[in-house]
């Protein structure tokens, strides 16, 4: 597959009048098309604030973040962000025209262009039948599809999904991690998901890219494209979560965290 976006050599500063927080420290990977790419590391190693970066919302202090081989400089519909919870739904308006929104309010694809094209997605992720009803009336599988529908009716090269179960109890997250695969064996789009969670991110992900504890620093890249649902509790899926417990629990080697305290 090829080469979609690559991030070479990321820091990821936020400074405040009296801190400087390094939150990832020369991180180096590269998504391919169709991968199901995820980050995981503890919490404050900078994830989110790497999907940010991704997302054009947080400029490099170091490094750069290239799609299709042109450097990311802002927010743009060529990657989409998908929200926790799917808040990004309007409730007042029901899924066809939710999936319209983005792409009219855009000006990205108009008329009957952009109802041809909500109508094709809608009926992909199989909501055709759902298409007049509100959100309210949806189950957050559905509520997921819409939003991920949404999103690519806008024809990103990536999505960017930031812990969007972590607020789900364990079973209904179970579901969605479920969902989420089904979408992606009939859509087939390259995404990028933020956990922390090491099951999540072996069922979830097709390659893993682990970060150390503050400031996120890449320790590993793991392939775990043979690993989802049918093998969890299997030898291999025990054997890579170990693995990857290891890794991220493992003691710091390398230099002293990078926090610093700045003069003002
Ligand atoms: N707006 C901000 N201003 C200053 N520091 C911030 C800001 N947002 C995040 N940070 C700091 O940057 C570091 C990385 O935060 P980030 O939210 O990216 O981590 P994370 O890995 O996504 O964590 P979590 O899993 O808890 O969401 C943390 O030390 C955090 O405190």
């Amino acid at each position: 597959m090829p080469r979609l976006l690559e991030v070479e050599g990321l820091t990821l500063q936020y400074k405040t009048p009296n801190h400087l927080v390094t939150a990832t420290y020369r991180v180096d990977c590269a998504v391919h098309e169709q991968d199901r790419y995820v980050i995981l590391g503890p919490s404050g190693c900078g994830k989110s604030t790497m999907l940010k970066a991704v997302g054009g919302f947080m400029t490099p202090e170091e490094g750069h973040i290239r799609l299709r081989g042109r450097e990311v400089s802002g927010p743009g519909p060529d990657r989409m962000m998908v929200f926790q919870e799917f808040e990004q739904l309007m409730p007042w308006k029901t899924v066809l025209e939710n999936v319209l929104f983005p792409m009219r309010i855009s000006g990205r694809f108009k008329g009957k262009d952009a109802m041809d094209r909500a109508l094709s997605i809608i009926d992909k992720v199989k909501l055709t039948k759902f298409r007049d009803v509100y959100p309210h009336m949806l189950s957050g599988g559905m509520k997921m599809r819409v939003a991920i529908a949404r999103a690519m009716a806008m024809e990103p090269d990536i999505l960017l999904m930031d812990e969007p179960f972590a607020a789900l109890d364990a079973l209904t997250r179970r579901k969605m991690q479920d969902e989420l695969l089904q979408l992606w064996e009939q859509v087939r789009f390259t995404l990028m998901f933020v956990t922390h969670s090491i099951e999540e991110a072996i069922i979830v992900g097709s390659r893993i890219l682990v970060l150390s504890p503050h400031p996120g620093r890449v320790r590993a890249e793991l392939d775990a494209s043979q690993l989802g649902f049918d093998t969890v509790g299997t030898p291999a899926f025990g054997a890579l979560s170990d693995k990857i417990h290891n890794l991220l629990f493992e003691h710091e080697l390398g230099p002293q965290r990078q926090e610093e305290d700045a003069q003002a």
